[in-house]
Parts: structure tokens; sequence; C-alpha cells
């Protein structure tokens, strides 16, 4: 039996079923190579759902784990630690925001800032107590939380987790007027996606970020964008909301904000709202804490020194215009932006997914019948080129 199989079988043995993955066994990686527990090289097109923009084990970041994993790794928000001012700093130039509140996972960040929204709408706002409305969009994707999932349109992310959690209207996604036809004096926020990620990268209509901001702004709604997954250049600008110039009331940031070295995720804020929280109301065992606040210094440092949204642009441009030309009537449409593309299909994506690893290329099925390439933003033109020429082999008819 080969290691990978070994491997599996020890996973399938004591693991919980709530993944169904490829049967690959990543056991090392750099930049954009994985290699299997049995030699076999690989090309990550996933990057952990955009957690590694920076590729696999950036050596900086790599060398401020090193470095800050000799001094100090936890210490709790029971006292100050000397680098979470520093990450507070970074994220608030980056974000133009007064105020960060520091998490873990993605999820966390939400649930985060739910919490704000709705006590900025009681303290702020003055919406009547336990009244408090947030709008989210059809086929969301938020995380994986009770509260997460309660906001959620799908039904394989609730079923069995009643009862949920109330205070949440769901409207479809890019529709302005069916923004503003679901805001009430009670509404404190609009959550969205600026690109629908798990539901398949939707981009939404031309515009409808501004609009959609526009028209919080004139309700006195929080306008919050969930940039997990298409911030930090993967969509081909800093945030998603820079290609409108939307400066959202939260920014809610996680994945590559650690580098896909550390998990560490942020909410970012303007007094006014992130000013809501006082001491005991909120907080995490590692939030904010010196390993991970160095390791995203780190890799914040890098996303602008190697100019990684720039990459991003110019090498998703050509990377869409190239599988553009790839003909095959089981292409539904390909659409994204920067290097986060989705290739449609009429058909399940997966045994498309499983023969693309066959040929070394590593991507997964999203919503059934979409393929996402998401490669880290360090990709060369020439790595790029390399996975065309399997997608073409695999995807040509
Ligand atoms: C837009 C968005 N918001 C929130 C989350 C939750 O982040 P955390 O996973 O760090 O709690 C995501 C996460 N995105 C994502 C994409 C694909 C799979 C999975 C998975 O839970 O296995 C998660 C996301 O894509």
């Amino acid at each position: 039996m080969s290691r990978n199989q070994s491997l599996i079988e020890l996973t399938e043995k004591y693991g919980a079923r709530n993944y169904h993955p490829l049967p690959i066994v990543i056991s090392k990686a750099e930049g954009v190579w994985v290699e299997d527990a049995d030699g076999n090289k690989y090309m990550d097109m996933l990057s952990a759902y955009s957690a590694l923009n920076h590729g696999h084990r950036h050596p900086r970041l790599i060398a401020a784990l090193k470095e800050q994993a000799d001094k100090v790794t936890l210490t709790s928000r029971a006292f100050h630690n000397d680098q979470l001012g520093l990450f507070y700093e970074k994220v608030a130039q980056l974000t133009g925001k007064e105020m960060i509140l520091p998490m873990n996972t993605g999820a966390e960040a939400v649930e985060t800032a739910l919490k704000a929204a709705r006590r900025w709408a009681y303290d702020v706002k003055k919406v009547p107590e336990n009244q408090a409305e947030i709008i989210v969009c059809e086929n969301n994707f938020h995380g994986r939380t009770i509260t997460a999932v309660s906001l959620s349109s799908s039904d394989e992310y609730k079923r069995g987790f009643g009862p949920l959690t109330p205070g949440f209207k769901i409207i479809p996604y890019g529709d302005v007027e069916a923004l503003k036809a679901a805001i009430t004096p009670n509404t404190a926020a609009f959550l969205v996606e600026p690109i629908q990620g798990e539901a398949g990268v939707i981009v939404p209509p031309e515009g409808y970020l501004r609009e959609a901001y526009q028209v919080c702004k004139e309700h006195n709604v929080l306008f919050i964008a969930d940039e997990i997954q298409t911030g930090f250049g993967r969509t081909g600008q800093l945030f998603a909301c820079d290609w409108e110039d939307v400066r959202p009331d939260l920014y809610v940031m996680g994945k590559a904000l650690g580098g896909g070295v550390m998990p560490i995720s942020a909410v970012a804020g303007d007094k006014e709202v992130m000013g809501v929280f006082e001491p005991g109301s909120h907080g995490s065992t590692f939030g904010g804490n010196p390993l991970a606040c160095a390791v995203s210094v780190a890799a914040l440092d890098v996303l602008v020194e190697e100019n990684l949204p720039q990459r991003s642009r110019e090498l998703g441009e050509y990377f869409m215009a190239e599988l553009k030309k790839i003909h095959n009537p089981i292409i539904k449409e390909i659409r994204g932006k920067g290097l986060f593309i989705g290739m449609e299909l009429f058909e399940p994506a997966r045994p498309h997914c499983e023969r693309l690893a066959e040929e070394g290329l590593l991507c997964k099925e999203t919503h059934e019948n979409t393929i996402r390439f998401a490669p880290p933003l360090t990709i060369t033109q020439e790595e790029l080129d390399w996975a065309l020429a399997k997608i073409r082999k695999v995807m040509s008819v």
C-alpha cells in the first residue's frame, strides 16, 4: 500500500465526514507547488480558498514565524504584546479605518461584524432592543458557525442545526432595488461579498457595490464587506471593493491576512461603529496573538512590496483571455476578476477536477458545476502557461 493510501485510511478511520477531499495527500509545499506523500508534484490552483495568495511558505513569512516563535507566541489579551499594535497600524493604514478588532477565523470575524452592527444599531441608530435586522444575499457564504449558517440561503449548510439565529433578511445578489425594498427603520447593516466565492465566483453587475453603498448611506445602514476570500489582491485590487471605489463601513478580513501561515482575521471600521465594544463584551483566547500578528505584518508588507494585487490583475486578465479561447460545448461561462476565476460547466465539475489532478493541477469544484481557478498571486507567467497547457488538454474537444 502506498504511503498516500495508508494516510488516507487513517484519516477515514478517525475523521468526521465533514469534507470530501480529492485523494491527494499533501506533505510538502513551496510557492505554487505541492508534493504528496509519495513524491508526486502538483500545482495548487485552489490556494486554500484564497488563503494562500502569497504562495506556500513564502520565505519572508516563514522567517517572521521562526523569529517570533523564538520570542513569544501567546500572551492572551490580559496583557499587551509587542506585535499587536504594529498589526493594528498596518491594517489601519491599508483600510483607512480607525479601529481594528483581531480574531482568528473568518467566521469569527463575521460574527464580530454582526455583533458590532447590532450593538451600533441599538446604541447609535437607536433601533429598539432586539429588533435589529441585517440584510444578506442569496447564495452567500460567511462561515460555518450557527449564526453564519443562519443567514445562509443554502439548506445543506443549515439542516439539523436549528434553532437558527433570527434577524436576517435574504435578498437576491446584485439587485439594488431589492436592497432598497428590504430596508426598514430597524435595518442595522447590509453584509455582502463583493464577489461571491462559494456561490461559484459570481461577479455582480458593474456599479452594484457603489449603488448598494449609496443606498446604505442614504438610509443610515452599515455597508459591511466580507473580503475574507476577495481581499488582499485576489481580484486584482487590494480589496475587491476598490474596483468601485467603495470604502465599506466595516471590512471583514481573514484567510490571506495571515499569509497562509497563521490563522488570523479582523474587522476594521471607524470608532463610531467599532467603539461599541467595551472590555468584556467580545474577544478570543488567540485573538491578536503575537505570533499571528508578526506573520500578518510580514504578509501585508510582502503584499505591497511584491505588488501582488497588480500581478493578480495583469496575470488574471491574461489567464481569463486564454481560458476563453478554449472551445468546448460543456463550458457555460468563464467569469471572475484578477486571479479569481470560475469556469462554469453545463455538467458537474468534479470529474474534470479529478482529470486535472491526474495532469498535476489541483483545483476544486464549487457549487457542483463550477471549476474555481485561484492560484497563489505569486504564480509566474511560465507557471501559468504550464497550467493553461494542462487545462487545454483536459477541457478542449
Ligand atoms: C467569504 C467568506 N466569508 C467567511 C468565510 C469563513 O472563513 P473561515 O473558514 O476562516 O471561518 C469564508 C471561508 N471560505 C471557505 C471556502 C471554502 C471552504 C470553506 C470551508 O469551510 O471549508 C471555507 C469565506 O469565503
